[in-house]
């Protein structure tokens, strides 16, 4: 049976923490009882807070990294390395000192536990990488955590309402066209695909999105699935978790 929980924090830099703090303790536990851990981050300005966050967490030398895999919701169909990149941006605010401070360890986290989605430069055209992507995806990995933002349309990952990459069926990654939030040509993990998950954990911080999280909220509290929503389309399989600051809360 699938659990919904709310955790409010004063702001987005203790939400952070909380969150990444949980993120490790779910990794340690995943780890431990099967082996690895397979944790899909979000691009936005609070899943990358969340992502700074983790090297900080006093748990980090507790977890054996070189079985954590690391995996994005989305991605924006610019070049490697191109700062708008959720990977780049997940890499500079805290995988790449993740890695150096596992780097002497046996433990160690390791570039291939980071799996990428394919860059506008190394692939064909957008729709040939979505099929690559969702080859590397076929069968979906067990997802312990999704990680997902949530824009003020209450949009997730890069399933924006309306958009036809909603209905999106039979497949774990879709190519995404005209994307109302820049650039606009993005990667995303589908519904499908991210309803595969253990759990789905949105972090939403800032005022601005208190309008989106009360519509969220309130439709999910009356059972209505409601595609001008997307998030009220996600559920973990066993946990839904709503990370919130004040702000967002309303
Ligand atoms: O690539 C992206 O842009 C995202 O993955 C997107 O879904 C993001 O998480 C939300 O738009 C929230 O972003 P903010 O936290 O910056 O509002």
């Amino acid at each position: 049976m699938n659990a919904e929980i709310r955790h409010v924090h004063p702001d987005r830099g203790a939400l952070a923490t909380a969150c990444a703090q949980e993120l490790l303790a779910v990794a340690g536990r995943a780890v431990a009882e099967r082996g690895r851990a397979d944790l899909v981050l979000t691009g936005g300005s609070t899943g990358i807070a969340v992502v700074a966050a983790l090297p900080e967490c006093p748990a980090v030398g507790d977890i054996d990294f070189s079985r954590v895999h690391f995996w994005f919701g989305d991605e924006r169909w610019v070049p490697t390395a191109h700062e708008d990149r959720n990977d780049q941006q997940a890499m500079d605010a805290g995988l790449a000192e993740l890695m150096r401070l596992t780097a002497r360890t046996p433990r160690a986290l390791r570039a291939p536990n980071v799996h990428r989605f394919p860059a506008r430069s190394d692939s064909a055209d957008l729709d040939t990488a979505a099929r690559q992507a969702a080859t590397a995806l076929t069968p979906t990995p067990a997802f312990d955590v999704v990680l997902l933002g949530m824009g003020p349309d209450a949009h997730v990952a890069s399933l924006f309402p309306g958009h036809p990459g909603l209905d999106a069926a039979g497949m774990p990654v879709v190519a995404v066209r005209q994307s109302p939030k820049p650039p606009s040509e993005r990667l995303s993990l589908t519904l499908e695909a991210i309803g595969a998950a253990d759990q789905v954990w949105f972090t939403v911080a800032g005022a601005d999105k208190a309008d989106a999280v009360a519509s969220v909220v309130a439709a999910r509290e009356a059972g209505r699935r409601d595609p001008a929503l997307p998030a009220s389309l996600v559920d973990g399989r066993r946990r839904t978790v709503w990370w919130l600051d004040e702000a967002a809360a309303g």
